[in-house]
């Protein structure tokens, strides 16, 4: 590993980012937009991680709400039923950093209480008291932080998406959080930022961004990127349904990881690794001394 390549410090864990890093999703949710109701049960969801880990899933990302456009907001207290056992049950059992994917204060201080070592902010801590928790978190638990780029909020972000230039926009966002983060004393070691692919961007929009990725890339600090079963692969593959995007997402990850990402939110966890692998040994300049 190069001596300058970052660490992204997940609570207990270290997860080396010289190479791109896949997070495997665990929607323990009934309605997600491409495997809801599949992990309701814990002994499913648990099932789910350890074939995840067991085809290279580095971190899980367990999320119990979803986000997908029009998605009618989760009371807490369902959010806490989905997603805090299954949380203590996989931290009991397997040995990787485990994330939450919730906008939701109170349960990004009840999952690190169980054992998240990230917290994925689908909002960027913009809720009253997310920032506070979060950050709480990350300076007394050393838990990483993911802020995301949305337009708008899940029920309303497809209506009429705009920017004058999507890249600049969102770049602009991010730095905005990672400089509110870093005032709130949040080590650079446990931040990540996502750009937001289908969060408030038309087609035109997610493309803009997608080829955008080495700018983003260029602050400096990891970014995390998920375009898995996401409605841009299907437009972009003559509307290809949900249930077949499998393959232009693991296409879409090696091209993400190409272009700087170095954490990859994907559901088939298996294809991407293949994906990733193949790069590895076959890229042009060999790899030579990236490790
Ligand atoms: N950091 C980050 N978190 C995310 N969480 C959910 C989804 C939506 O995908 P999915 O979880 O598969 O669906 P749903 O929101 O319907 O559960 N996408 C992202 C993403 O792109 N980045």
């Amino acid at each position: 590993m190069p001596t300058d390549a970052p660490v992204l410090q997940c609570g207990g864990h270290a997860l080396d980012l010289g190479q791109p890093r896949i997070m495997g999703i665990l929607n323990v949710t009934p309605d997600s937009f491409s495997d809801g109701g599949q992990y309701a049960r814990v002994e499913d969801a648990l099932t789910r991680a350890r074939a995840m880990v067991a085809e290279g899933a580095e971190i899980l990302d367990v999320g119990g709400e979803s986000t997908r456009p029009g998605a009618a907001p989760v009371a807490l207290e369902d959010e806490r039923q989905r997603v805090l056992p299954v949380i203590e049950a996989l931290r009991a059992e397997l040995d990787v950093p485990l994330s939450v994917d919730t906008m939701k204060p109170e349960m990004m201080r009840e999952a690190v209480a169980v054992g998240a070592g990230m917290l994925n902010d689908v909002n960027g801590f913009r809720a009253e008291g997310a920032l506070a928790v979060a950050m709480g978190a990350a300076r007394e638990r050393g838990v990483a932080l993911c802020a995301m780029h949305m337009q708008g909020d899940p029920q309303s972000m497809q209506r009429a998406p705009h920017y004058d230039d999507v890249v600049d926009e969102v770049r602009a966002f991010l730095e905005q959080r990672v400089a509110e983060l870093l005032r709130g004393g949040v080590p650079r070691g446990q931040i990540l930022l996502d750009p937001g692919f289908g969060f408030g961007k038309t087609l035109e929009h997610n493309v803009a961004l997608f080829r955008g990725l080495p700018r983003l890339a260029a602050s400096g600090l990891p970014l995390l990127v998920g375009v898995s079963r996401k409605s841009m692969i299907g437009q972009l593959l003559d509307d290809r349904p949900v249930a077949e995007r499998d393959p232009g997402s693991a296409v879409a990850a090696l091209l993400a990881a190409q272009a700087g990402a170095r954490v990859l939110r994907v559901h088939d966890v298996s294809a991407t690794r293949d994906a990733l692998a193949l790069y590895s040994a076959l890229r042009p300049d060999g790899g030579d001394g990236q490790d």
